[in-house]
């Protein structure tokens, strides 16, 4: 091991601004570090002008000597071009299996943005971060060799850490010269930078998984038409629903929260209790494609739960002329385990409480009333196990990874108009049943 010393320096400030041959663009990237903080990093002159926080050892470790470091990223195309956002998003899908084969798979994987430092959508890249404890050149051969692999747009960007006799650290990019031959250009220089306002993925989100309308969600299922069939389905049936909804005079209560505190039980009894229609989204009518869109990328994946719930907002308005109703999740879980997926690191990562992030779609069909359902960890693992195994991939995500479970719910607690009403979901299912009825009576005055 060199001496940590040694690695701080690494990422140190340099005393004059940063020096690099052909610089590319400024950019920045953060880096997921285990803990769930966020190291930032500026690359060339993107970092020369900001005041320099002090190097994270853990950061330092990951980037400098002894072993190598890797970044392979994509660009996500960001702007109106929806198939070159499917095909980027799909191209990582596609990559990340082969990051963990053959000499690659001894390399530690970390999640990895690069992004403008001035904010917006546009430049941000998703990716990894590879670090090679070995330092071996089969490393370096067998990512170029998956470079070669993915010859047309978007393509993969690969550069490589390395340290200086001054104990500097830099970037340095490989390029495909010619056309036949990869080659590194100059290097550019890698220092800390400060955490941004706002996490980078943010601007990006309402093309890429949060969509704010119906079009944008439906815009991408449009594109995956030729290699996916279930999206010309679902695109048929969101088709059929009216854009302007008239909903009718009973009231209509959602029911929010994170999987096994209670959403099937509770929804059940109000329903019986209000003699009230069933409804829950994604709707039955779409659940036979569920699993085909959860093994997509998330921006094809959240296409499908948006659009699942303008389908159900039509059932809503359906059934609402005819006696209350009650839905098991709606536009909440949707954007909440969006959120929360896309924004990587811990809590404070996510965006403040009010951001536009929250609001609910204009053109989608609101509830009276949102009721989230919450347990401690521990009771809904309780939950969990006496349920037995059937899962899906997030819900395994989360009993791992309690950062996200955060996230989740933190998340709902901040979706505005309509915004959720919290109930203690622990106590027995009759008490729980009677706080829900009691929110109900409260705000649905409606109610016959
Ligand atoms: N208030 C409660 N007390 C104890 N167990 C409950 C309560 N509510 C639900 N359960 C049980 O917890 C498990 C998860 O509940 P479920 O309604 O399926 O949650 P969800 O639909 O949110 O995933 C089920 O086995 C259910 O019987
Ligand atoms: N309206 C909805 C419903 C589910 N979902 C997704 O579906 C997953 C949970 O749905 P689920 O039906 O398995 O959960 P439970 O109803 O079993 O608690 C989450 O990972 C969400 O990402 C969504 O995005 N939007």
């Amino acid at each position: 091991m060199a001496p940590a010393g040694r690695l701080l320096a690494l990422l140190a400030r340099p005393q004059s601004p940063a020096r690099a041959g052909a610089m590319a663009q400024p950019s920045c990237f953060a880096l997921e570090l285990p803990g769930c903080s966020l190291a930032h990093f500026a690359v060339g002159t993107a970092g020369a002008a900001a005041p320099a926080p002090a190097p994270d050892p853990r950061a330092a470790a990951l980037l400098g000597p002894p072993g190598r470091s890797y970044a392979l990223c994509v660009p996500v195309a960001p702007g109106r071009d929806c198939a070159a956002r499917v095909r980027a998003a799909r191209l990582l899908q596609r990559l990340l299996p082969q990051l963990r084969r053959g000499p690659l798979g001894r390399c530690q994987l970390r999640r990895m943005l690069r992004y403008c430092p001035g904010g917006g959508a546009g430049g941000l890249q998703r990716g990894v971060l590879l670090r090679d404890p070995d330092d071996s050149p089969d490393t370096r051969r067998a990512l170029l060799a998956l470079l070669d692999s993915c010859l047309e747009a978007p393509r993969p960007s690969l550069g490589e850490f390395v340290g200086d006799e001054s104990h500097r650290l830099w970037q340095r990019p490989w390029e495909l010269r010619g056309g036949r031959e990869w080659r590194q250009v100059d290097p550019e220089r890698v220092v800390p930078a400060p955490e941004p306002a706002l996490h980078p993925v943010v601007p990006d989100l309402p093309s890429s998984g949060v969509f704010p309308h119906r079009e944008a969600a439906r815009a991408v299922l449009e594109v995956c038409t030729p290699f996916l069939p279930a999206a010309r389905a679902v695109l048929e049936l969101v088709d059929q629903c009216p854009g302007r909804l008239h909903r009718g005079l009973f009231p209509v209560i959602v029911v929010e929260g994170l999987d096994a505190t209670g959403k099937t039980t509770v929804t059940r009894a109000v329903a019986d209790a209000l003699q009230a229609a069933l409804l829950k989204s994604p709707p039955a009518c779409v659940s036979q494609w569920r699993q085909t869109f959860d093994d997509e990328p998330a921006i094809v994946r959240r296409a499908f739960y948006s659009l699942g719930n303008y389908i159900v907002a039509s059932e809503i308005a359906q059934a609402s002329a005819r006696a209350p109703v009650v839905v098991d999740r709606y536009w909440h879980s949707t954007a909440a385990y969006a959120i929360a997926t896309e924004v990587s690191g811990a809590v404070q990562h996510l965006p403040p409480a009010h951001h536009p992030i929250y609001q609910w779609p204009k053109d989608l069909l609101r509830p009276d009333l949102v009721v989230l359902l919450t347990v401690s960890p521990e009771e809904r693992l309780r939950r969990i196990q006496g349920r037995g195994p059937e899962r899906t991939r997030e819900e395994e995500e989360l009993e791992a990874n309690s950062v996200f479970r955060q996230k989740v719910e933190v998340s709902y607690e901040r979706m505005e108009n309509p915004g959720c009403h919290a109930v203690d979901a622990s106590p027995s299912r009759e008490r729980v049943l009677q706080a829900v009825l009691g929110l109900v009576r409260d705000r649905c005055p409606q109610l016959p």
